[in-house]
């Protein structure tokens, strides 16, 4: 593909336009928000071009898991596929899409049921984003195999007559290579099936209707479009004081291609990544330091659910440290050695850097349409995820909370449904939490500490998962459902769950909140038996004897 300049000889109105073109009747834009001539415009893409070549040039590297068994998925996109009969378009595409992760994927999917014509690019060869090839199906795979190793140990049929020996993260992670090849497989299909054009390179802009794809090294390609939505997610942040090209240091994209087996680990940062990686690797049978900069692990949610991971971390081997801060790492052949600011050394085999995450904004050269970024890389939207620039959206990881896959397809949806002019669409406001450490935690509404502040009189009903038949049954006895609500109207307040299948679990209680049925529906509802579901009715009746 050769590097191609457009001349822009319908440009030349100046006026605005509220939703993107290409409607049913197949007339072109009225118009145009900047009025150049296709020579003065010609010249300023050359210019621009000149600007941003330093900056495009270096990328992020993108840790590919399937590198090893790469897929080519064989795809009908071509660059002339016109999905749109009849329509002139004064701009090549009425909307891009940067970024094929959750949310760019959401967004492009409800684009072109909407009739408009749209480009998604992104630097990967596969769809999915990061929350496909280094994000939320890796870590989730890789959790389930672990999961799976953990029962295997304690089922004294299978260990009687096997030996376990400890595997390399790698190894472990095939399970997880597959999940991400079937994957990417079903959203190339959404892709085609939508008719929806993926073009793989590094996007940024030249102005507020034209964005340059970096193909190759030497091959860039020019792309007009009326609107465009950023969507370009999040990648691990990287302080400058760690050299994450020693073989022993990683953050949470590298720690995928780790290969070799290790029997300590440092983990740094307390943060959901960590906490979901402790649970890996004391599931793998590795020593775990795990270092909390605050007095309280995921300290935001109801302090009875954080002092039972903290418990169980403990059981398991885990070593919290907390209040602590990193003062330098010092890196060996074979092992690291941390230094904290408060005076500690601790040695290890490798560590795992997982504190926080930035926007991946750097190399989109937003100077050349007014947009900054904030400190973190991340984007400020308004309530229909407009950007500053009003042709130009965001949604997903790149506009900070809460920087989850689900609420990153929520964002994309939403934000193309505003684009297309449809003014009922509710922006993504709550969200529920799902941890999958093990076991795992969810929570929706309230905590007790939230409620108390509030002063608002609250009562709690409770149901110990070693009570239910079910989990007796599979053997999950660690656990609780805990159900806050208002004594005087019975309104349900908070759900705060731990245990396994808490991320399945909470659903119930949030379609339940969300129809504002009250306590009540538990006790007046017949479950199925014997269920985990049935903690509902169990904690709705232990909170009602509480009410006097
Ligand atoms: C280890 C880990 C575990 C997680 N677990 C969970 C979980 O269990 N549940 C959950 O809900 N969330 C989880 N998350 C968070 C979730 O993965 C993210 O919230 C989600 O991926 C965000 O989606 P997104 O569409 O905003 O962007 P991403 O998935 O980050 O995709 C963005 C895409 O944009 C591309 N891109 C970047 N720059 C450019 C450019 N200049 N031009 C074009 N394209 C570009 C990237 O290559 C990428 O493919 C986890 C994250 C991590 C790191
Ligand atoms: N199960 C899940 O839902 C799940 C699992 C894993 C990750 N995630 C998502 O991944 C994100 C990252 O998780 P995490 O555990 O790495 O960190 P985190 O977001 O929990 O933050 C950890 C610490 O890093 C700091 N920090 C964050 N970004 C920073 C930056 N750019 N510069 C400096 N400090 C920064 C934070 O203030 C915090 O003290 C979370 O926002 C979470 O939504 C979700």
């Amino acid at each position: 593909m050769g590097r191609k300049i457009k001349a822009d000889t319908t440009n030349d109105i100046g006026e605005d336009v509220d939703a993107v073109s290409n409607t049913d009747n197949g007339d072109a834009p009225v118009t145009m928000p900047e009025v150049t001539t296709a020579a003065s415009k010609d010249e300023r893409i050359e210019q621009t071009h000149e600007q941003v070549l330093e900056d495009i040039m270096h990328h992020p590297d993108l840790v590919n898991p399937l590198d090893d068994t790469r897929i080519y998925v064989k795809s009908s996109f071509t660059k002339d596929s016109k999905r749109l009969k009849g329509d002139k378009h004064e701009f090549d595409y009425d909307v891009v899409v940067l970024g094929a992760g959750p949310a760019g994927e959401a967004a492009a999917m409800k684009l072109a049921k909407s009739g408009k014509k749209v480009v998604v690019v992104d630097p990967r060869e596969q769809v999915g984003g990061n929350c496909t090839h280094v994000g939320t199906i890796p870590s989730k795979a890789l959790r389930q195999s672990v999961f799976n190793l953990i029962n295997f140990r304690r089922d004294q049929m299978f260990t009687k007559a096997m030996d376990y020996h400890q595997v390399p993260l790698n190894i472990v992670l095939a399970k997880a290579r597959q999940v991400i090849q079937q994957q990417v497989n079903t959203h190339t299909r959404f892709y085609e099936r939508n008719q929806v054009e993926v073009i793989h390179g590094w996007a940024n802009f030249i102005d507020k209707h034209t964005i340059r794809v970096e193909i190759d090294e030497n091959t860039f390609e020019t792309i007009t479009f009326n609107k465009a939505i950023i969507t370009v997610g999040s990648r691990p942040y990287r302080p400058d004081i760690l050299d994450f090209d020693h073989p022993r240091v990683f953050d949470s994209d590298k720690i995928l291609q780790m290969d070799y087996v290790v029997k300590k680990i440092i983990i740094y940062g307390a943060g959901v990544i960590g906490c979901e990686y402790a649970s890996i690797f004391t599931g793998l049978g590795y020593k775990v330091d795990l270092i909390n900069n605050q007095n309280q692990l995921l300290s935001y949610l109801d302090s009875e659910i954080s002092d039972a991971i903290a418990h169980d971390f403990r059981q398991f081997g885990v070593v919290i440290r907390s209040n602590e801060e990193i003062d330098y790492l010092e890196t060996y052949d074979d092992y690291v050695v941390l230094y904290l600011k408060s005076g500690k050394k601790i040695k290890s085999d490798a560590i795992l850097w997982s504190n926080g995450r930035s926007g991946n904004t750097e190399g989109l050269n937003l100077e050349a349409i007014g947009l900054t970024a904030n400190s973190r890389g991340q984007l400020k939207v308004d309530d229909t995820y407009c950007t500053e620039v009003e042709n130009i959206y965001a949604a997903g990881d790149v506009i900070g909370w809460p920087s989850l896959a689900s609420a990153a397809y929520d964002q994309g949806r939403c934000a193309a449904a505003f684009m297309v002019g449809d003014r009922d669409a509710e922006p993504v406001s709550s969200v529920p939490t799902g941890i999958y450490t093990i076991p795992e935690i969810s929570c929706i509404g309230k905590t007790e500490q939230e409620l108390t502040d509030a002063k608002v009189p609250y009562e709690v009903g409770q149901a110990f998962f070693k009570h239910l038949a079910r989990a007796q049954i599979i053997g999950e006895r660690s656990g609780v459902l805990k159900i806050l609500f208002h004594r005087e109207t019975l309104e349900i307040l908070g759900i705060h769950c731990y245990g396994n299948h808490a991320s399945e679990i909470i659903h119930i209680g949030q379609a339940v909140m969300k129809c504002n049925a009250t306590l009540e529906y538990f006790v007046n509802t017949t479950f199925n038996y014997p269920t985990m579901a049935e903690a509902y009715r169990v904690a709705a009746l232990n909170g009602l004897n509480r009410v006097f």
